[in-house]
């Protein structure tokens, strides 16, 4: 006889792409392009929490934080929320009604190149895995996922993966493994800042943008170059963050947040100082790297 649980909450991280090669599109994927990327979870967490209503009752979705971005305005359409999309795919999968209220404390930045709507559905997927009882093996609920978003896969395990096909198929990679091993030696790990915008980049033009002018020569990320077209701020905080010390600094999938991995306390107040003084970012927070998924059973 299983317990009856009425609320579940889950810490989501943000993702971001340590490298990210992009392909040619298919038709097949709606225009998706080809990816070989590295995702990688990073400490910046939105936390949903899905609580059980009365039978018939129906969704609910209440929208909490300071950096709302374009959500703030999407009371109208909260049925295009991907907290929304992902519980209705789950009802529909599992033979549940959706009478599950929502609530998602956002403090990812929005349209920044974060996932941080991925992460928002990776977070409502997880919850009501624990909160109908259905205990689905990763796969199952990764299948889930897949039909929503590239990235939404990826967010239901965080850590490090490996992402082909348009970003869906994931391989999770050993913190103690080679690539891992090879990526923290270049400096892809451990304590980094997020260099924030209020402006935001849509996904769909990033790459149509990359379609026209194609990837920089030495970009890991193939969208950066792009990302910069549409953004110039996030070339200007890579530059700075690179001349101030940092092992790392790119813009993060597609942008415009700019990520820095800043190794040691002089290099980060020096990456600090040098983004604040040159008001190239409009809000800096930093985290480490890298993250994880933590699920509670509330009530
Ligand atoms: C840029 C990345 O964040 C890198 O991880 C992802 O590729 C984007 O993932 P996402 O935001 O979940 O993207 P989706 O919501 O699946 O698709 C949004 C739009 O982004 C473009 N898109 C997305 C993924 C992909 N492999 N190729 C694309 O061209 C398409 O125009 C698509 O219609
Ligand atoms: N829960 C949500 N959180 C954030 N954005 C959402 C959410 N639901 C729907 N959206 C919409 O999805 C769009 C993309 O949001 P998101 O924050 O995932 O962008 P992103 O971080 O740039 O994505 P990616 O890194 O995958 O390119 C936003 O413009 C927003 O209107």
């Amino acid at each position: 006889m299983s317990v009856v649980i009425d609320s579940v909450s889950v810490d989501c991280p943000a993702k971001t792409n340590l490298t990210l090669h992009v392909g040619p599109s298919h038709a097949e994927w709606g225009g998706r392009h080809e990816l070989d990327t590295i995702y990688c979870a990073v400490g910046v967490y939105d936390t949903v929490t899905a609580t059980r209503k009365a039978p018939g009752t129906g969704f609910s979705l209440n929208l909490e934080g300071a950096y709302l971005g374009d959500l703030a305005s999407s009371v109208s359409d909260m049925r295009r929320n991907h907290a929304v999309l992902a519980l209705f795919a789950m009802a529909e999968a599992s033979g549940h009604e959706p009478d599950v209220a929502l609530n998602i404390n956002k403090r990812i930045p929005v349209s920044a190149g974060m996932a941080g709507g991925s992460a928002d559905a990776a977070a409502t997927i997880l919850a009501l895995n624990a909160l109908w009882n259905l205990d689905w093996p990763i796969e199952r609920l990764r299948k889930v996922a897949s039909t929503l978003g590239a990235d939404m896969p990826f967010c239901l395990t965080g850590g490090y993966a490996r992402g082909t096909g348009f970003g869906e198929r994931i391989e999770q990679l050993d913190d103690d493994g080679d690539i891992v091993r090879g990526l923290k030696e270049r400096g892809f790990a451990g304590r980094l800042l997020v260099g924030a915008y209020r402006a935001e980049l849509r996904t769909p033009e990033v790459y149509a943008t990359f379609d026209q002018i194609g990837a920089g020569k030495a970009d890991d990320n193939h969208l950066q170059k792009a990302a910069i077209a549409l953004h110039p701020r996030s070339g200007q905080a890579i530059e700075e963050a690179l001349h101030a010390g940092a092992r790392q600094a790119f813009v993060s999938g597609s942008g415009p947040s700019v990520i820095a991995f800043v190794p040691t306390d002089d290099i980060a107040a020096a990456v600090q100082a040098a983004w604040q003084d040159s008001c190239c970012v409009d809000r800096i927070i930093a985290t480490s790297a890298p993250a994880r998924p933590i699920v509670h059973i509330t009530a």
